[in-house]
């Protein structure tokens, strides 16, 4: 299907996404876990869904954090309940008021931070406080977690001491690489304090002690560092911090790690941890890593569909989608688009056909790697191109604010085929906040799509209009 423009334009994407940098991109062994997968039946012509359907929180987690450059805004309060509840309760404005070290100070403005974010405003005086006070915060993913731990970690460091004092476990390789790109920007102008990644490939020679006052790893390397190689002495640790929590227990075996990490830590360590989501399990868990702890809690904005007009296109076939795209197209001036498939293999066809058809499209789907997904999105949104076409895979995290229109080329349906409804307000509804107006337009092409669209109506108690793209005059009304 591939067009000459279509395969400069993927070589382009693929291009950026290499220059990226940092980390490593690396080939995923797509066909053998497709096949493994080989029994799902979908509308197209038994074609699999995306493979990454499957939830991947920390492949999630880290798309987030390479596609993010700001705060998440919210309008919610934090919630906080203190371990002490008749101490009395601070919180800062400034930076200047948590009275760090100059070079510290030096390193957050360096960063561009002016005032502490909405959790860091709470967070930091607890993290900070003498004695040292444990800490259980869950807010979602960008609203200043990691910044706030990384601040206390090097606050809390002598680097007179030459051992490991701070110690951090994050769930996966690259999201402690992550983790430690921002503990060596916050503290770039402070040299003496210095970092190690217990993880794995990261081999020492047996019998040697780290120096590093902070080390930052994933729980089986930093397990096998203080217990079986002895490279740590867990009795030192003065802070640690269990990030990502939510993501931590979707591991098999992380839990465990964890706490055992936990167990031969000294009891006035001080235990920090932090999770975007609190399920029960989140909290369990939580519970036994951090003993008496304060707790900080910001709800999510939520998302409505109160400001979204919605239609439908009915269809009998995906060939008569595109038309119906393409006197869309036609009719109406579309600055940034997203389409929504069901599968790898309409998405792709989807795009070599609008490609044909004069547009700049990205494709984003489940062959490539979290790094490359980042780089297509960003390019997306730097308004390189101006379609993306996309499975599920980023249906979730991604926050391209300046697009007005989504398209559900296919309906969204969880793996038994009912309707996502879930995913459907993730996809098109907007926080109050942001309360931009938006167009969703809803392609039916069966009995079967016409139910799970007449359910997911039902779901939110909003009509979604018919729209007959076949007359011009009709879809140039829904742009006013
Ligand atoms: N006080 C602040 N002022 C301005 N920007 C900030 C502040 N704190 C953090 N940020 C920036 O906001 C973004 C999100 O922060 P951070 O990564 O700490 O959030 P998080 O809650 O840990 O989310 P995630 O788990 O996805 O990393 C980052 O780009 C960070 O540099």
């Amino acid at each position: 299907m591939a067009t000459d423009s279509w395969a400069l334009a993927v070589d382009e994407q693929e291009a950026a996404a290499e220059s990226l940098g940092g980390l490593q991109i690396k080939e995923k062994d797509e066909t053998s876990k497709a096949e493994a997968n080989g029994t799902a039946k979908t509308e197209d012509d038994g074609d699999k869904p995306d493979e990454d359907d499957k939830e991947d929180k920390a492949a999630q987690s880290l798309l987030n954090k390479l596609i993010r450059s700001n705060l998440v805004n919210t309008t919610n309060q934090v919630e906080v309940l203190q371990r002490d509840p008749n101490s009395p309760l601070y919180s800062v404005k400034s930076f200047e008021e948590l009275r760090l070290k100059p070079q510290l100070l030096q390193g957050v403005y360096a960063m561009g931070f002016n005032r502490p974010s909405k959790i860091q405003e709470n967070a930091l005086p607890m993290m900070l406080a003498e004695p040292p006070q444990n800490l259980i915060a869950q807010s979602q993913s960008g609203t200043g977690k990691t910044a706030a731990f990384v601040l206390a970690m090097l606050s809390h460091v002598d680097p007179a001491h030459k051992w490991p004092q701070c110690l951090c476990v994050s769930p996966t390789y690259e999201l402690a690489l992550q983790t430690g790109k921002v503990i060596e920007q916050m503290g770039k102008f402070y040299p003496e304090v210095k970092l190690a990644y217990a993880i794995r490939g990261n081999k020492l020679e047996r019998g040697m002690k780290i120096q590093e006052q902070i080390v930052i790893g994933t729980p089986g390397t930093v397990l096998d560092w203080c217990l079986k190689l002895k490279f740590i002495d867990p009795k030192k640790i003065k802070v640690f911090v269990l990030d990502e929590a939510d993501v931590m227990i979707a591991t098999q075996g992380h839990q465990d790690q964890s706490i055992r990490i936990q167990r031969m830590l000294p009891k006035d360590c001080q235990m920090l941890l932090f999770s975007a989501t609190f399920e029960d399990s989140v909290w369990r868990f939580a519970q036994r890593i951090v003993p008496d702890p304060n707790i900080i809690k910001l709800k999510r904005e939520e998302e409505t569909l109160d400001t979204i007009k919605q239609y439908y296109v009915l269809c009998n076939n995906k060939e008569e989608k595109f038309t119906a795209l393409c006197n869309i197209y036609g009719a109406i001036t579309i600055a940034q688009a997203m389409i929504f498939c069901h599968t790898r293999k309409t998405a792709g066809w989807l795009a070599g056909e609008l490609s044909r058809e004069g547009h700049q499209v990205a494709l984003l789907s489940g062959e490539m790697v979290v790094e490359q997904r980042a780089a297509v999105i960003e390019r997306f949104r730097e308004g390189k191109e101006k379609v993306l076409v996309t499975t599920n895979v980023c249906a979730r995290g991604i926050d391209v604010e300046q697009v007005s229109v989504v398209i559900n080329f296919d309906l969204p349906v969880d793996k038994d085929g009912n309707p996502d409804n879930e995913t459907y307000l993730h996809r098109i509804g907007r926080t109050g906040r942001f309360g931009k107006r938006g167009l969703a337009i809803n392609m039916v092409d069966s009995k079967h799509s016409m139910n799970i669209l007449n359910r997911i109506q039902e779901h939110f108690n909003k009509k979604i209009e018919k729209l007959d793209t076949d007359d011009l005059d009709e879809i140039e009304k829904i742009a006013n």
